[in-house]
């Protein structure tokens, strides 16, 4: 165990910024850990929710949380003089929380995202933001195939600590790691930022399958040539190919495209039974990132002249109305290239 962690004292020396789905469940683990942690909540009522009688009513209905989380909403009290902070809002709102950040951070402190976003407009990962936004420099990101409620619940998982400075991820895993928590490292930050993005928009087609009852096999196409599309744009914006074949890869595309929990499924099932985007966000009430992220990769790849059938026929169903029957016939009919890219052959032997 760090250093860090090994005090004894009640006063948390990490919090967790975000208290939805993921954040309360990030918070939760570390605090079933043994650590104290604070959990920062915007909303008060929320805030106090947590604190008070450990639950998160919102967004983890029916689950007791750790009695070792102190919640609050006040943003400076959370950040200050705390060695590990973890960020874990969605995507479009998180330069507005590194841009409050900026006031209260200091560059000893050290930061880790959960966050499975690219920002609209500048295509920026978060860990990009970080850097603009603050003075935070010793970074990282988590992610992987980590389905929050089913963590709350105690089942055992896996997942993925990236960053370039060996200390975020020592610390960081020593909060995490317990013998449901399988915490394993990479240093291809950029990979692994993009891996728990991109999947997001193959699992609203898995919805969209599952809803049209396409079986088992059209399922397995859909993961297998979504896997080869997440690589090929990962690749050419700087990812390790490598990284995809690893738990925020491959692991996270296969949890997300499975689970009927998914977010992201839900989205692709609730448009496949004929809710126009706006009923299928306003059904679910929490963020699904995928519906962002599959308008980012349609222009990055457009931009970028990288073959990416499956991402833009998510697009066109989500945000041009495309019925996703129509969808599917397209994508049967498309020309058939070969089953390994050689553009990802020929990454892989230059990283060998
Ligand atoms: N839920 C999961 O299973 C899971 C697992 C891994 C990663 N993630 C990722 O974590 C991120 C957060 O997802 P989530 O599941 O917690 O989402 P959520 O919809 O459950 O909750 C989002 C939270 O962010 C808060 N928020 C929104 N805008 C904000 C703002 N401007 N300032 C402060 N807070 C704001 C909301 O109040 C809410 O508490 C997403 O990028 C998601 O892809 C989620
Ligand atoms: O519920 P989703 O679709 O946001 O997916 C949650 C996690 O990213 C799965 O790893």
């Amino acid at each position: 165990m760090a250093d860090d962690t090994t005090s004894d004292e009640t006063t948390p020396r990490v919090s967790v910024l975000g208290a939805g789905n993921w954040g309360t469940t990030i918070a939760h683990l570390i605090g079933s850990n043994g650590f104290p942690v604070t959990l920062w909540a915007r909303n008060r009522e929320l805030a106090a929710e947590i604190d008070e009688r450990h639950q998160n009513s919102r967004y983890l209905p029916g689950l007791s949380l750790s009695d070792n989380i102190r919640a609050t909403a006040d943003l400076a009290a959370a950040v200050r003089d705390v060695p590990l902070l973890f960020l874990v809002v969605p995507s479009q709102a998180f330069r507005s929380v590194c841009e409050q950040l900026g006031e209260l951070v200091r560059p000893s402190q050290l930061a880790v995202h959960a966050t499975k976003g690219i920002e609209l407009v500048t295509y920026k990962r978060m860990t990009q933001i970080v850097l603009e936004e603050t003075c935070l420099r010793q970074i990282g990101v988590l992610s992987g195939p980590n389905i929050a409620r089913e963590m709350v619940e105690g089942k055992p998982a896996g997942t993925v600590l990236a960053s370039r400075f060996p200390r975020v991820i020592e610390v960081a895993r020593a909060h995490l790691k317990s013998p449901q928590l399988r915490v394993y490292s990479n240093t291809d930050v950029v990979g692994v930022e993009l891996g728990g993005t991109l999947k997001n928009i193959i699992a609203i087609a898995a919805g969209m399958a599952t809803q049209m009852d396409l079986g088992e096999n059209a399922k397995s196409l859909l993961i297998t040539r979504g896997l080869s599309e997440i690589a090929r744009l990962g690749v050419a914006l700087g990812a390790d190919p490598m990284t995809f074949s690893g738990l925020a890869g491959i692991g996270d595309l296969m949890v997300t495209c499975a689970s009927p929990i998914s977010r992201n499924h839900r989205v692709g099932a609730a448009l496949a039974r004929g809710l126009s985007l706006a009923e299928a966000i306003e059904s679910l009430g929490m963020v699904a990132e995928g519906v962002k992220a599959c308008k980012i990769a349609y222009e990055l790849t457009t931009q970028l002249k990288i073959r990416s059938p499956l991402m833009h026929g998510v697009y066109r169903v989500v945000h041009e109305g495309l019925d996703p029957r129509a969808g599917l016939g397209e994508l049967m009919a498309a020309a058939v290239q070969d089953d390994i890219d050689p553009t990802l052959v020929r990454a892989a032997a230059k990283g060998a």
